[in-house]
């Protein structure tokens, strides 16, 4: 999907809705709060429900060498937002161009000329326009001058508020509950099956790898999964995440997925692997005969914590 600018056009039935802006990076609880919001003022005003977000992230506009931190890709943010029933997903382009704009020419050229929102939502710590001058007070009064209600939900999920951030540090620490109940879904890695050293195969345990690109690192280790190979069916499987140090360590972390009862051919094609429980830390063992018992000892764990899950 092209990502959108101010000098941009839409079409004709995509403008005048009402809509929730933001980065929403996992489209978790509180991001579903915000767009339930611009859905009742969708519903309210007769208008469809659209949600704004930019690409790339501004964070990694401001920090081009900052670590990978991603909760998911730009498909899977579209693909969660349509099961809320949003019709429309904008993505504005976030460069120069953008990022250099006040809070009034955000809410003129983009809020206004491109979008002709009727409504926006967002949550109460929103900032926006050059230099993050803009807030929910400036928003609200750009609203009153160029035409669109404003509303601002707070955070939910009392003191501990569910953010990213929060998200983020439950996946260091291997919490994929915590991380489930956040996001209201398990986390999933999607991309594409890479060629591996081919070794998998000759330990009896054939692996999908998958590069971590921009996804946020969770705790490295052995993880029990759920894999959808594109045919929106869940295949159980075990995986780890890790650097592999006992065949000669990677230079990045890789996500290698073993599928239980399953044989065909991965390679090329886009895969999406939810990661449903940490079972254990990743070990350098000291023989390939150790690892393969391990792996053995992982695929009964992982089998028993997807019962019920
Ligand atoms: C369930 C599972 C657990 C693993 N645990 C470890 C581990 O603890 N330490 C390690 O060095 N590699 C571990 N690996 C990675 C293996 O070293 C790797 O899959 C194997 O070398 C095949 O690599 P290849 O796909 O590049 O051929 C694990 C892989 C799987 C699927
Ligand atoms: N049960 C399975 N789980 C995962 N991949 C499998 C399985 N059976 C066959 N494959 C295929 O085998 C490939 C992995 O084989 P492997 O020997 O581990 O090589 P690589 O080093 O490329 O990972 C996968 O990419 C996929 O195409």
């Amino acid at each position: 999907m092209p990502t959108l600018g101010p000098s941009s056009t839409i079409p004709n039935d995509a403008r005048g809705a009402a809509i929730a802006l933001g980065k929403f990076d996992g489209v978790h609880a509180g991001h579903q709060a915000v767009i339930a919001s611009a859905h009742q003022a969708a519903e309210s005003l007769g208008v469809p429900l659209g949600v704004a977000v930019f690409e790339p992230h501004p964070f990694r506009f401001f920090n081009p060498s900052a670590p990978p931190f991603r909760l998911q890709n730009a498909s899977q943010r579209v693909r969660a937002l349509s099961e809320l029933g949003v019709d429309d997903v904008f993505e504005l382009g976030f460069d120069a161009e953008l990022a250099a704009l006040s809070d009034r020419e955000f809410a003129k050229l983009v809020l206004r000329d491109l979008l002709g929102v009727a409504h926006v939502s967002v949550g109460a710590d929103f900032r926006f326009g050059k230099g993050r001058c803009g807030d929910v007070e400036s928003l609200t009064r750009l609203g009153a001058e160029f035409g669109f209600s404003v509303d601002a939900i707070q955070p939910i999920g009392g003191a501990q508020k569910i953010s990213s951030t929060h998200i983020r540090a439950a996946l260091e620490r291997g919490d994929m509950d915590a991380v489930t109940d956040a996001l209201t879904r398990p986390w999933a890695i999607e991309g594409e099956v890479l060629q591996g050293f081919q070794r998998g195969r000759t330990l009896g345990f054939a692996t999908a790898n998958v590069a971590l690109g921009e996804y946020a690192r969770p705790r490295l280790g052995v993880y029990a999964v759920r894999v959808d190979v594109g045919d929106d069916v869940l295949l159980p499987g075990v995986a780890s995440v890790g650097v592999n140090p006992t065949v000669g360590a990677l230079p990045e972390p890789l996500l290698e997925a073993h599928l239980f009862d399953f044989s065909g051919d991965l390679y090329g094609q886009t895969i999406e692997v939810e990661l449903i429980a940490f079972l254990r830390d990743e070990a350098k063992f000291d023989s390939l005969g150790e690892l393969k018992r391990q792996m053995t000892q992982d695929v009964i764990d992982a089998r028993r914590a997807l019962i019920g899950s």
